[in-house]
């Protein structure tokens, strides 16, 4: 489990920690390596000219002291003051006696450099960059060096993955004692680049604020069939969807499910025709899911149309006693106090959009805060809700960690891709996971699958439901 804590909790455990250690040793531990990552990203470092931008902070001083190890390796290195009377002193000293020297024409150090170093602020930072900064972002770009963040990439902040007016655009990033929630969550995650911790020896809580899984997680998570699993200890998906007018999200739900270790699929609703047709291993029902037969969770809403019929199959779904997943037009008609009284699990799937309207907020504040937006529909909700995006989020109802999916891929944001999502995250509920192991696990399994399926190229979202059965390969070993 890759796992990420805010500034606060990091504060706290850096002064524990440099209580206990010689003045400056924190920063000189973090220094090196950065330093070291920064060499084996340039391969050699005699020679090479390297450009320090320098905050007024401690962000800075970390790249003063790796500026002068890389000096003393044969670099050149140049360091842009951007608070010149509060530059970390002792970096500047050490600058110096490495022989780096401090720039007089940042524009013109910047354009020859193979290498810029991010200094100029990190978890202090607040706000975006000043102008000053801002001003050097298109030299910085030009210049086509190698750009490495320190700790986190200047402009971003580091518990929401905000991204404030201009922020550094980063190819790799640097990051002390933990991951930083905004290095994982977009938008800000795509201006870090390729994350590298360095162990500075931090005691941080058991309990992160935010954790991505890794193969192994999910590996552990996956249900395996034992010996003697009936249909039902495999878990019974029932999926209430599609209709008259979107036949297709049915067909792509059932899809889904069918393909993600469901003992059985029971398809309620009016694309029953077209569910046979394609998947004859479906178990059909007319009539309210209440009455289609024994059902170990529920999927509904995708394509499910808001005229009466698809109301009263919400209705009837979200009185049933065992875990809901809901997703798209479910999401629109859902009552929410119906849906905060319910004692079994729900699952609440919702693109951006989706929750901007069950948080009555804009769209472009979900966007830019996914993780206070996520945790407050898990709260108000009383839910599991799982927040679709390029980095998708999932959050409980009692709190405790935020998951981040991180196999999330573009390839994902084509239509109908999301009802094979609501199919698979069903089958995982039905089979027992817990809502957050069901919603992070199919968001894992739904982006490998996809990126299995493209290969560099466009899929639609039948190829995707096609690989699920290669993705849960790719993870099991
Ligand atoms: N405290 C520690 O023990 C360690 C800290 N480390 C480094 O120290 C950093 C935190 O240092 P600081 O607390 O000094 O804070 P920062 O260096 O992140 O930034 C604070 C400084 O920047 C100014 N500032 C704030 N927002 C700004 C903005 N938008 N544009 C320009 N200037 C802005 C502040 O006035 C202050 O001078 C970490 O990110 C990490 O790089 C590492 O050396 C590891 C050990
Ligand atoms: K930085």
């Amino acid at each position: 489990m890759r796992t990420a804590f805010g500034v606060e909790t990091v504060r706290t455990a850096e002064r524990e920690l440099m209580a206990r250690l010689p003045e400056g040793a924190l920063m000189q531990r973090a220094a090196a390596g950065l330093a070291a990552a920064c060499a084996e990203l340039l391969g050699r470092v005699y020679g090479k000219r390297v450009v320090l931008l320098v905050g007024g902070g401690d962000n800075g001083g970390d790249a003063l002291y790796a500026g002068a190890r890389l000096a003393r390796r044969g670099a050149g290195v140049t360091a842009v003051l951007l608070a010149p009377e509060r530059a970390h002193e002792g970096g500047l000293k050490a600058l110096r006696a490495a022989g780096g020297r401090v720039s007089a024409a940042a524009e013109r150090d910047i354009a020859g450099a193979d290498l810029v170093l991010d200094g100029i602020v990190g978890i202090g930072g607040k706000g975006g960059l000043r102008p000053a900064a801002a001003q050097l972002m298109g030299a910085v770009r030009e210049s086509g060096a190698l750009v490495v963040a320190v700790d986190l990439p200047s402009g971003v902040e580091a518990d929401t993955g905000e991204v404030l007016g201009d922020a550094v655009r980063a190819d790799a990033t640097v990051t002390f004692g933990t991951y930083k929630p905004g290095l994982l969550i977009d938008p800000a995650r795509e201006r870090a680049g390729a994350v590298r911790l360095i162990d500075i020896g931090l005691g941080l809580p058991a309990v992160p604020e935010l954790e991505a899984l890794q193969y192994a997680d999910v590996a552990a998570l996956l249900p395996v069939p034992g010996a003697s699993s009936d249909k039902y200890r495999r878990g019974v998906v029932g999926i209430a969807a599609g209709s008259a007018r979107y036949p297709g999200a049915a067909v792509l739900a059932v899809a889904g499910a069918l393909r993600s270790g469901a003992g059985a699929v029971r398809y309620v609703g009016p694309a029953a025709d077209a569910v046979i047709a394609r998947f004859p291993e479906a178990l059909v029902h007319a009539g309210p899911p209440s009455r289609a037969g024994r059902v170990q969770a529920w999927v509904v809403g995708p394509g499910l149309g808001d005229d009466a019929h698809g109301r009263e199959q919400l209705r009837d779904v979200l009185a049933a006693d065992v875990p809901v997943l809901v997703d798209a037009d479910g999401l629109r008609l859902a009552d929410p106090e119906v849906v905060r009284a319910r004692t079994a699990p729900t699952l609440l799937t919702p693109h951006a959009g989706e929750a901007a309207a069950l948080l009555g907020v804009e769209r472009s504040e979900v966007e830019a805060g996914r993780l206070a937006a996520v945790r407050r529909l898990a709260a108000e909700y009383r839910a599991a809700v799982l927040l679709k995006g390029a980095t998708t989020l999932v959050a409980g109802p009692e709190g405790g960690p935020v998951r981040v999916n991180p196999t999330g891929t573009s390839w994902l944001a084509t239509a109908g891709s999301g009802d094979v999502l609501a199919g698979l995250a069903g089958a995982l509920l039905a089979a027992g996971l817990t809502a957050v192991d069901a919603g992070s696990v199919g968001a894992y399994l739904h982006g490998l699958a996809a990126r299995l399926a493209a290969q560099g190229a466009p899929v639609g979202a039948q190829d995707v439901a096609a690989a699920i059965p290669a993705a849960w390969r790719d993870v099991r070993g």
